[in-house]
This record gives structure tokens, C-alpha cells and sequence, in this order.
């Protein structure tokens, strides 16, 4: 008998693979001196809605009755002012996927990402690209894909095409992914590999905060700086911090490379979404490691689109969980929320 979701984690890994490539085609085409100079964001604009028409459509083939939450919609590509971002996005989909698809194809594929979640049966969520930033620097970004059942993620891939396979060697061997269905661990391989050599990822095995390091984010305006310094501080932690973008950070505590990721929340208005932790969450369960929210609560993705429910994000190795709770409470308590 197939292992539970066999069929589900091959689809999405084949989807996740091919939106990657479309990401880094684009990253080669179209992000020059001259995009960045002007902090032009048009490549990664192209490269978010021609990867979520490829995942989408790929979903569709293998899973027509599967909802998807997707991040993007092609509100901006219809009309006039849209046609030709449009047609840029057309030609990618069309060199990544089998059969041709027309405009309406790939507009309906990125519109099958609107759907609203909720806490009964399966939908898909996907982030075409998460870490725009990361990707407009040619450093770290992500293509991740969750399947949430009855309100819990049961599947997670996350497709890191600039991440080191081995981060001791960090300049060689480029290209992750990372995949966890419940209760089958989570395991990394090589990003368009030609078989299917896997990799068991486990979370580290420090048990004492003050040995640990974080993984954090590399902007300070998705995650408070200034709240991790002083939560280090109570911890006693020493190590520098590994920093990166998008949703590799989860990928870097299921292997071990970082210990702790936080997401502190900057203001009290931003509710994450579920497409930017759900294949995360999974993927450090099934490594062995915890996650919460910053009340030491677990995230719920029953709530719809978002994570209406919790606080930023908190992923640990598991074992100094209780630990980083107490220190991230104490911080977060001495301050007004958002503050
Ligand atoms: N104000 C915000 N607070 C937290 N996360 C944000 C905010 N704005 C965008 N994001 C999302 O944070 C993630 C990247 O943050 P980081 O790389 O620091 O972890 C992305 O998912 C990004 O969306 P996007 O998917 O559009 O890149
Ligand atoms: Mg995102
Ligand atoms: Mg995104
Ligand atoms: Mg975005």
C-alpha cells in the first residue's frame, strides 16, 4: 500500500520543483544592476505570478477538487494596464509547463488561489515567492507549499534554489527542498535532482538555551531586532545569529544549522499569513523541533486565510521551547503590544 499522501508529496514536489525554475529563469533574465539600482520589483512581480499559475495548474491536473490558498491574484495583470506584465508572464508559464496555456489559463490557474481556508477538509496554500527581498538580492528565498487537512497542515514542501545543501560548505552544492508529511519525519533533497535520494533532517540536539543561535530575519521590519538582542540577552546567548530571508529559516532549524527562529511581532496590526509558515510549521515538527506562537501556543491554521488567531511565530529545536517562551514572554510583558 502507498505510504499515506505518496501522492500528494510527489505532486507537490514536482509542482514546487518547476515553480523554482521558473524563479531562477527569471532571476537570470530580468534582475540586472540597473532592476536593483532602481529597486525595480518588476522581475520578482513576474516571477510570483508565473510560479503561482505553474504550481496551481499542477495542483489542478493531480487535485481538481483541492482549494488553493494562494498569496497572489491576477487582479494586476487584467486590462490594459496589465497586459503586459501579462503576456512577460504567459511566456514564462508557457517554458515551464507541458501543454501550452492560454491568457484565460493562466489567469483562472492563479485564480484558483482564492480561496478562503477554513477548518474543514483540504486545501492547498501556497507562496510562490516567499522572501522577495532575499530574491532580488540573489540570496535566500523560497517556493512553499503546505496541505492543510481539517485545519492541520499535513504536508509541507519548501523549494530553497539559493540555499547550501551542507551549510558548512556554503558556497558550493546550491538548491534545497525540504518535504514533511505527518508522522514520516521531514527530510531535505537536492533541488531538481534526477532520483529521489532523500536526506532525514533533525533538529539540533542543544538542550541548553545559552548554547543555542538564532535564525532570524534579514529585514528588521518582519521581525523585531530589537526584542530578539534583548531576548539573547536573557538567555545568555552568545553566538551570532544566522541571518537569512523567506521561509529557508525554518528549513536551516529542521537541519540544525540555527537553533531558534523567531518572528517577533513589529506591530500590533500585522497578522501573519498562512502560505508564510505553513509548510515551516510541519517541516520542524516532523525534524523533531517545536513551534509556537510567542504565547507558547500553537499555530492555527483553521482561521482562514491568516493566523488571526496567534502572535508571531516562535521554532525551536523543541528542546529549549520552554525555555525561549519564558525569555520571549518576559520581554514581550515588559512592553505595550507592538510597542
Ligand atoms: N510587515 C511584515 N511583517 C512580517 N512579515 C511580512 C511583512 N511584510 C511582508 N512579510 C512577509 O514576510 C516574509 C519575508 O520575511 P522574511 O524574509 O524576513 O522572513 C514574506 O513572507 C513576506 O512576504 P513575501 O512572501 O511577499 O516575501
Ligand atoms: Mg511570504
Ligand atoms: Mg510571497
Ligand atoms: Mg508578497
Amino acid at each position: 500500500m502507498p505510504a499515506y499522501l505518496a501522492a500528494e508529496r510527489a505532486a507537490a514536489i514536482e509542482a514546487v520543483e518547476r515553480a523554482s525554475r521558473v524563479c531562477t529563469a527569471v532571476f537570470q533574465r530580468l534582475v540586472t544592476e540597473e532592476t536593483l539600482t532602481k529597486r525595480d520589483k518588476s522581475p520578482v512581480t513576474v516571477a510570483d505570478f508565473g510560479a503561482q499559475a505553474v504550481v496551481n495548474a499542477i495542483l489542478e491536473k493531480h487535485f481538481p477538487d483541492d482549494p488553493v490558498v494562494g498569496e497572489e491574484d491576477s487582479k494586476d495583470l487584467q486590462g490594459e494596464a496589465g497586459r503586459a506584465l501579462c503576456e512577460k508572464v504567459v511566456d514564462l508559464v508557457n517554458a515551464a509547463v507541458e501543454r501550452p496555456m492560454s491568457t484565460d489559463e493562466v489567469l483562472r490557474a492563479i485564480d484558483r488561489g482564492q480561496y478562503a481556508g477554513g477548518s474543514t477538509g483540504r486545501h492547498w496554500t501556497l507562496d510562490p515567492i516567499d522572501g522577495t527581498k532575499g530574491f532580488l538580492r540573489g540570496e535566500q528565498f523560497a517556493v512553499c507549499l503546505a496541505l492543510i487537512i481539517d485545519g492541520k497542515v499535513s504536508l509541507g514542501v519548501v523549494g530553497c534554489p539559493n540555499l547550501p545543501f551542507d551549510m558548512s560548505r556554503p558556497t558550493e552544492d546550491r538548491g534545497v527542498l525540504a518535504v514533511a508529511v505527518e508522522g514520516q519525519g521531514a527530510f531535505q533533497r537536492r533541488l531538481h535532482a534526477d532520483g529521489d535520494a532523500e536526506e532525514r533532517m533533525h533538529a539540533s540536539s542543544v538542550a541548553n538555551a545559552r548554547d543555542a543561535s538564532f535564525c532570524e530575519s534579514v529585514e528588521a521590519g518582519h521581525s523585531s531586532h530589537g526584542d530578539s538582542a534583548r531576548i539573547a540577552e536573557l538567555l545568555g546567548i552568545t553566538k551570532q545569529s544566522l541571518r537569512m530571508d523567506s521561509q529557508c529559516k525554518y528549513v536551516a532549524v529542521a537541519r540544525g544549522d540555527a537553533d531558534i527562529y523567531l518572528r517577533l511581532p513589529v506591530s500590533s496590526s500585522y497578522t501573519e499569513k498562512i502560505w508564510d509558515h505553513a509548510a515551516g510549521n510541519i517541516i520542524i515538527r516532523e525534524a523533531g523541533g517545536r513551534v509556537s506562537d510567542v504565547s507558547g501556543e500553537p499555530l492555527d491554521f483553521s482561521a482562514g486565510r491568516t493566523l488571526s488567531r496567534n502572535k508571531g511565530v516562535i521554532a525551536t529545536n523543541g528542546r529549549v521551547f520552554d525555555a525561549v517562551i519564558a525569555a520571549v514572554q518576559r520581554t514581550l510583558g515588559d512592553k505595550a503590544p507592538g510597542a
